[in-house]
Formats: C-alpha cells, sequence, structure tokens
C-alpha cells in the first residue's frame, strides 16, 4: 500500500480508546502518527495545515456537543393497528365506546315503545299508556340524537388525533430511512402511503369504526330482544337469515380483499405517474413526449377505474343481495307469526315489534356493507402502511451510539469495500487516509465511484467490509446527528427548498443572524445577485431553486455549507454548471470554505484538483494514485496523462 502517499499507521483505536476530540493536536506534525500519550493513531495535524486549522479554531464558534433529538435507530413503537390507533387516547376512547352504547340502546327503544303503545294503549284502550309511550318516544328520539352528536364529537376528536399522530409516525419513519429506500421507492408510492391512504384510514376512524360499533351493537340487542319476545319465532327468523347473510358476507369478503388491494397499488402507480411527469416536465416538453405521457397516464388511469369498476360490482352484488335476504326473512315472518297471532298465542304488538326490529336488524346490514367497503380500503392501507413503518433503515444507528465529540477531522478509509448491489462492488478495498485539515480531490473517469466515496463519509451507506473512521471514530458507532452535523455537504446537484435565500443559506445553521449569513453570500460572490431583487435575503427561491440559474444554485449549496462551519467538508463538484467568471468566484469560495477543514473534493474540473493538497485517482479498480500535482506530474502515470489531455484543451 505504498502508493498511498499519506500513508496511516494501522487500524484505528476505535470509539472506546477516547480519540482526539477537539483541535488541540494542533502542530503534532504529519510524522506524528501516533499520539503518544493516548496511543492514538493519526492524532496528528501536519504542520503546513496546523496554522490554517488553529486560525479556524481561533475565528470559530464551538459546536458543542450536538444533541440527539431526532433517533435514527428502531422507533419501538407498536405494530400499526387501526385499535392500536383508536386506544391511544383512552380516555376519549371510552367516552366514546360509552356514547356508542347509550346511541344504540335509546335507538332501539323505539319498536318496544310502539309494541306497548299498541299493546297496551290501543288495545286495552288506555289513552294514558298511550300517551306516555308516545312521549317516551320522543323522548327517546331526542335523548338518541344528543348522544349521536356526542358520539360522533368525541370519535371525531379521536380519529383527527389518530390521523395526526399516524401521519407524523410515517413522515417520522420516512426521515430515518436510508437513501437506499428513496433510491428503490417511486416518489408517487410514498406519496400514496402518506396521501390517499392515510386519508382513506381516517374515514374509517371518524365514522366507520363507531358506526360499525353502534350496527354491531344494534344487532345484538335486536337479537335479544327478539329471543325475549318470542324464541321460537326468533329462531326461526334467524335461521333462515343469518346463514345466507353469512354465507354472502364470506364471499364478499374475499372478493373485496382482492379487490382493494389493487385498488391501492393501481392508485399508488396512478401517483408515481403523475409525480414523475411533472418532476420531468421540462423533459417532456423538450422531446414533445406529452402524446405518450397522456397515453401512458390514461394506460395507469384506466388500471384504476379497472380496479374501482371491480370493488363497486362486487358491492352492488352484495348490497342489493342482502336487502333481498332481509325482505325474504320479513315474508316468512309475516307468514309464520301472522299463523301465530291467528292461533291467538302472540299479540298484534308483538308482531309488529318483531317486524320492526326486523328491520332495525338488516337496517345495519345495509350500512355494514358500506363499511365493511370502507374497512377493506382501510385494511389494505394499513397493511401497506404497516410494511413501510416495517422497513429498518439500511444503515441503522447503534441502540445506544456514541456522540461524535468536536472533531479535528481525520477521515479514514480502512480496506473498504463497497457496492450498491453487494455482488457487484463499486469500491474495492479502498484504503485511504486524510489528515486533519487536508484537502484530498478525488479524479477519476466517469462511474468510478468517486461519489459513492463521499456518500460513505456523510454514511449515507455503510461499507460491505471494512471501516470508515473520523478521529478515530468508526462512523458505525457514532449517532448521525452527532457526524451530519459536522460534516458539511454540497452535492453535485444542490437542491433548494421553496423559501426565501436566507432560508436556504441557513438551512444547516437557522440561528445565524443577518451579519453571518451575508458574509457566507460575499465569500461565494452572491452579493450582486441578492442585492439585484428588491426582497433582498428574502426574495424567494422557488420549489427546488428553479427561479435561478443552476451555476446560482451550487454557489448558494457553497454559502450553506459556509454557513454551516463543518469540520468537514464534501464537495461533489457539479461538471458544467458555470461559467468562467463564475467558475473564478467558486474558486475564490472554495478556498475560503476550505480553509482549516478537511475537504473530499469530488473534482471534475483539474482546475479544481490541482488546489488540492493530494489529488486521489480512481477507477473501477480502485485507487490507482496518490499524490500531490507536482508529485503526481513526475510520477508521469495516469493523473500526468490527464492533466496533459486537459491542458491542452484549456
Ligand atoms: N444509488 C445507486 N444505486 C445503484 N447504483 C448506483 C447508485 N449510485 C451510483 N451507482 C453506480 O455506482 C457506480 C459509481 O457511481 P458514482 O456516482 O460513485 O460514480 P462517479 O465516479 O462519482 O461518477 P461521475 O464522475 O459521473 O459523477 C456507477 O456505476 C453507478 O451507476
Amino acid at each position: 500500500m505504498s502508493m498511498f502517499g499519506g500513508g496511516f499507521g494501522g487500524p484505528g483505536g476505535g470509539p472506546g480508546s477516547g480519540p482526539m476530540g477537539g483541535l488541540s493536536a494542533v502542530g503534532a506534525g504529519r510524522g506524528a502518527r501516533r499520539d503518544g500519550a493516548t496511543g492514538l493513531p493519526f492524532a496528528g495535524i501536519p504542520d503546513e495545515l496546523a496554522a490554517g486549522v488553529r486560525r479556524l479554531e481561533d475565528s470559530e464558534p464551538d459546536h458543542g456537543t450536538p444533541p440527539d433529538r431526532f433517533g435514527h435507530g428502531p422507533g419501538g413503537e407498536p405494530q400499526l393497528s387501526m385499535l392500536g390507533l383508536l386506544t391511544r387516547r383512552r380516555g376519549l376512547f371510552a367516552a366514546a365506546c360509552a356514547t356508542v352504547l347509550a346511541e344504540t340502546l335509546l335507538l332501539q327503544a323505539g319498536p318496544y315503545l310502539v309494541q306497548v303503545g299498541i299493546d297496551h294503549g290501543i288495545v286495552a284502550r288506555d289513552l294514558p299508556v298511550l300517551l306516555w309511550s308516545a312521549g317516551a318516544f320522543v323522548a327517546a328520539v331526542l335523548a338518541g340524537w344528543a348522544a349521536t352528536t356526542a358520539r360522533m364529537r368525541q370519535t371525531g376528536r379521536l380519529a383527527a388525533d389518530g390521523m395526526r399522530d399516524l401521519r407524523v409516525r410515517v413522515f417520522t419513519h420516512l426521515q430515518r430511512l436510508s437513501m437506499d429506500y428513496y433510491t428503490n421507492e417511486k416518489a408517487g408510492v410514498i406519496m400514496t402511503r402518506m396521501s390517499s391512504d392515510v386519508e382513506s384510514l381516517q374515514q374509517l376512524l371518524q365514522e366507520g369504526l363507531a358506526q360499525f360499533a353502534v350496527q354491531g351493537l344494534t344487532m345484538v340487542v335486536v337479537t335479544a330482544v327478539l329471543i325475549h319476545y318470542d324464541a321460537g319465532l326468533a329462531a326461526i327468523t334467524l335461521l333462515l337469515v343469518v346463514p345466507a347473510l353469512f354465507a354472502a358476507s364470506l364471499w364478499f369478503r374475499r372478493a373485496s380483499d382482492v379487490g382493494y388491494a389493487r385498488q391501492r397499488d393501481t392508485i399508488a402507480a396512478m401517483f408515481t405517474d403523475l409525480a414523475e411527469s411533472l418532476h420531468g416536465v421540462r423533459v417532456v416538453t423538450a422531446y414533445h413526449r406529452q402524446d405518450r405521457n397522456i397515453a401512458q397516464h390514461r394506460t395507469v388511469v384506466g388500471r384504476y377505474r379497472d380496479a374501482n369498476d371491480f370493488t363497486g360490482h362486487i358491492s352492488a352484488i352484495y348490497g342489493p343481495g342482502t336487502s333481498v335476504i332481509g325482505m325474504l326473512g320479513m315474508a316468512a315472518l309475516l307468514l309464520v307469526g301472522g299463523h301465530i297471532v291467528l292461533r291467538g298465542e302472540l299479540t298484534v304488538g308483538v308482531l309488529t315489534a318483531f317486524v320492526l326490529y326486523l328491520n332495525a336488524f338488516f337496517a345495519p346490514v345495509q350500512q355494514l356493507v358500506q363499511l365493511y367497503t370502507n374497512y377493506q380500503q382501510s385494511r389494505a392501507a394499513v397493511s401497506k402502511l404497516r410494511g413501510l413503518l416495517a422497513l429498518a433503515p439500511a444503515v441503522p444507528e447503534r441502540a445506544d451510539p456514541l456522540t461524535l465529540p468536536p472533531v479535528a477531522g481525520g477521515i479514514t478509509f480502512e480496506h473498504v469495500t463497497f457496492g450498491y448491489d453487494p455482488a457487484r462492488p463499486v469500491l474495492r478495498d479502498i484504503t485511504l487516509r486524510i489528515e486533519p485539515g487536508e484537502t484530498i480531490a478525488c479524479v477519476g473517469p466517469t462511474g468510478a465511484g468517486k461519489s459513492t466515496l463521499a456518500k460513505l463519509v456523510t454514511r449515507l451507506h455503510d461499507p460491505d467490509s471494512g471501516r470508515v473512521l473520523i478521529d478515530g471514530y468508526d462512523l458505525r458507532e457514532v449517532s448521525l446527528t452527532s457526524l451530519r452535523r459536522q460534516i458539511g455537504v454540497v452535492p453535485q446537484e444542490p437542491f433548494m427548498f421553496a423559501g426565501s435565500i436566507r432560508d436556504n443559506i441557513a438551512f444547516a445553521r437557522p440561528d445565524a443572524d443577518d451579519a453571518e449569513i451575508w458574509a457566507a453570500v460575499d465569500a461565494v460572490g452572491l452579493r450582486e445577485l441578492v442585492e439585484r431583487t428588491p426582497a433582498g435575503l428574502d426574495a424567494p427561491l422557488h420549489e427546488r431553486g428553479q427561479s435561478v440559474s443552476s451555476g446560482q444554485r451550487q454557489l448558494l449549496a457553497l454559502a450553506r455549507a459556509f454557513l454551516a462551519r463543518p469540520r468537514v467538508v464534501v464537495l461533489d463538484e457539479a461538471t458544467s454548471n458555470l461559467d468562467l467568471r463564475s467558475e473564478l468566484r467558486v474558486e475564490q469560495a472554495l478556498d475560503q470554505l476550505l480553509e482549516g477543514r478537511t475537504a473530499l473534493l469530488i473534482a471534475h474540473r483539474l482546475s479544481t484538483a490541482m488546489r488540492a493538497d493530494r489529488i486521489v485517482v480512481l477507477d473501477e479498480t480502485g485507487i490507482v494514485e496518490i499524490g500531490s500535482h507536482t508529485e503526481l506530474l513526475a510520477a508521469e502515470g495516469r493523473y500526468a496523462g490527464m492533466f496533459a489531455t486537459w491542458s491542452s484543451h484549456q
């Protein structure tokens, strides 16, 4: 491994051995590979970089120990279930159950009061009883209305709270997931989980489950009352209708399981297609792909239509089917019950109550069909959301991660092998030591794995084998928050949020004051752009920064990193976003930004690479050369060849 000019002193001591925090070893010299007192590797800062590091340390605020507010480890929350969502607020849930019970009993008092009114008021010619039963009927209706109102308020609040908890839980989980999830999953599918899937649950939680309880309880109460009135007649009636109802419901359940899962999938496909068309609208327009896009969207919308058609079809069979079963039951009751009345073994009032109660038994069935449809949709949504919540981040945080103290910024790649597909490594056995305060430029052919190397430093991925360390800390051991707070990243395609220039620059340090923001703006030479708009720093940047040029987006991203003042900067240089003047500006901005910091530059321009302390030449086989610009030119190897080609084009 002698080709690695920087060299390194073997595996780090690891976090347990207390690596150097802060910049206390300034001046220890490049030769000081091990700190004498602690026996730690890489504790020194090279002499030529020490002055810059000291200047930086003097001029910058202490980052302190970052508090860990957001855990990246397993959430430890119970599995998602509808009942779980409802019972999180126990008091509200108990109140909702009590009002459901009151509502059901009050609503079912009607037929009983009709029977009393007929048998003991009309037939017995007792006016006070008739008046009493009519008055009680009115009172029961009013009390039932009050109970329904109270129930709807309780369940509404319960559902609203449950939905808010669920949305936050899913969003938090999405924030926790690693980059591979976002690479593999389509944006439209994620949007579906957060919008349509969650909404289908809202409807059920708000009204559906309470209705479910009211209707289910009604069926139990009605059955009990029928048996109380006449057990024989009740048995005949229920035997006629319940098995048929049960068989129909079983069929509907099976068919709708398939139907609603298909509905969820097709709606996700529809959102995916929509999201992709919106994001790619410029390319679509430029290549005049609108017609083909419309055709494609018609296909996915058509599949969604088919799925809806199927669920509508089975509901159309089941709903009226249960009605017919109910009507046939009623006809049978009239025949058999009427016969018993004629024999004088049953009063007309009881038969009337029987008919009314049987109607009350079937009204819930009709309602339940609707609710079941809604329930099935929600069940499919819960199963999709449960799948999402069960995904573990590919870059997990230890259960008790160490908090990375303020680092000097020594980065070590120790026999690192990594592939997005582990069977096809992109980086093979990479060993590299970057000294604190050193700027390393990584150059090489496209696809060689330069950006991948940078992603490992910010722990967007973990190596398949080997370790990446900062100041001797294995990145897997430290909390992601404490790690990423000390690393500034300028990606190849910087992302701007919809908001003001100020918000975007202060993204990593929202507490920065105007003077600091202006200093960052000046450092990247954007003052002219900012002052050109009357709103200044408050000028809006539209979604994804579309209102500024891509070069300006790069400069804004540099200003963002400048303001964050990280110990380590990872910069993936854009290939061709800048004109010559801007390029000069960026180079000056870089000099300011990188002064005294450890920097890993993915350099596409050799003019940038030349300014680094050392240059790493990477290709598909790994690191092929490493050294300063002058050393590599003298070596007349791969870099010298690249430089000759580049120079001849300048
Ligand atoms: N998220 C990903 N999933 C799967 N493969 C990926 C992913 N990102 C990159 N790759 C593959 O890994 C290899 C290295 O990619 P990387 O972006 O690191 O190259 P690079 O050297 O930075 O290239 P460039 O100079 O074009 O930016 C490429 O073959 C690329 O196709």
